[in-house]
């Protein structure tokens, strides 16, 4: 019996998914399979893995995403992207519905090559929608007890909820601080019960912010599609910035508008297919298409 299957691999902003589709029967992989096929040192390595599922809701497709620690979450905005780009070429439609955990999203083609604008909804803003672990009634700022982690200090993060938690630090230079070294112990604080995504942000304009981020479940990415939302909704909510900002991460610049209109946070972006290939699942080995590369090597 064939333990064979076929993936593909995506980014947006070199945020990077391995794209299983489990439409065309491919398996659903234990927590351990996926950390090993992470591996950037022995793995195919990427920050997601994405499996594209029927959807029980009759949107185009369900997105499951799992983060590269093998963790299941409910939401990614960068994927979502990706994944909007291939259902919009598989049913010719300039737009498309992904459901997630997180909810419904509606991702449009923007008639700009391979860029997708996704609708990532309305961002939650209560502390218990976050989730915290105890109250806060105003969460454009909470007290936090961080110890001596850094210098300069991190303070009073802005939190937000895009379909997962964030946390926002201002600071005035995203370098100056060993987001490697820290953001561990900031994903974990007890303030964060489900954990959270640490970002650190840098105020540049009226319309322009820098943005580093330690993924949940991950590590440092390139670049965090919700974590943009969650800054740009955090800097609008504290007067930084208006409500369109360009946020720029390590690997390029997602533009962001937080809707007056409806509360609803859009994000535009480009996705790229970098390759495909097959797994197999019994030696988890791989081959990529036109050249051979694997665990085993
Ligand atoms: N890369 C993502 C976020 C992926 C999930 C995150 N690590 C979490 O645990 O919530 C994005 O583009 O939004």
């Amino acid at each position: 019996m064939t333990t064979a299957f076929r993936f593909r691999k995506m980014n947006g902003l070199g945020n990077d998914f391995l794209v299983l589709d489990a439409r065309a029967g491919v398996p659903r992989l234990r927590p351990d399979e996926i950390a090993a096929l992470a591996s950037r040192a022995t793995g195919i390595g990427f920050d997601q893995m994405i499996t594209i599922e029927a959807s029980p809701a009759g949107a185009d497709a369900f997105m499951r995403i799992d983060n590269a620690d093998g963790g299941e979450v409910d939401a990614c905005g960068n994927a979502t992207r990706c994944i909007g780009r291939l259902l919009i070429g598989e049913t010719g439609r300039e737009a498309v519905t992904i459901e997630t955990r997180a909810g419904l999203l509606r991702a449009y083609e923007t008639g700009e090559g391979e860029r997708v604008t996704v609708d990532m909804g309305v961002p939650r803003l209560a502390w218990d929608e976050i989730p915290l672990a105890e109250p806060f009634a105003d969460t454009r700022a909470i007290e936090l007890q961080i110890g001596p982690i850094d210098a300069p200090i991190l303070h009073s993060p802005a939190v937000v909820n895009m379909g997962n938690p964030h946390a926002i630090f201002w600071v005035d230079d995203v370098e100056a601080y060993d987001l490697a070294r820290i953001g561990p112990m900031l994903e974990h604080h007890p303030i964060f019960p489900e954990r959270a995504n640490i970002s650190l942000a840098h105020v540049t304009s009226a319309d322009s912010l820098t943005l580093k981020v330690w993924e949940r479940g991950v590590g440092l990415t390139r670049a965090c599609g919700t974590g943009a939302c969650a800054a740009a909704v955090a800097a609008a909510r504290t007067r930084r910035t208006g409500r369109r900002v360009a946020v720029t991460l390590p690997g390029g610049v997602l533009a962001i508008d937080w809707r007056a209109s409806d509360d609803h946070v859009l994000m535009t972006g480009d996705v790229e297919t970098e390759f495909a290939g097959t797994i197999d699942r019994a030696t988890l080995t791989w081959t990529r298409d036109g050249a051979v590369r694997g665990a085993a090597e």
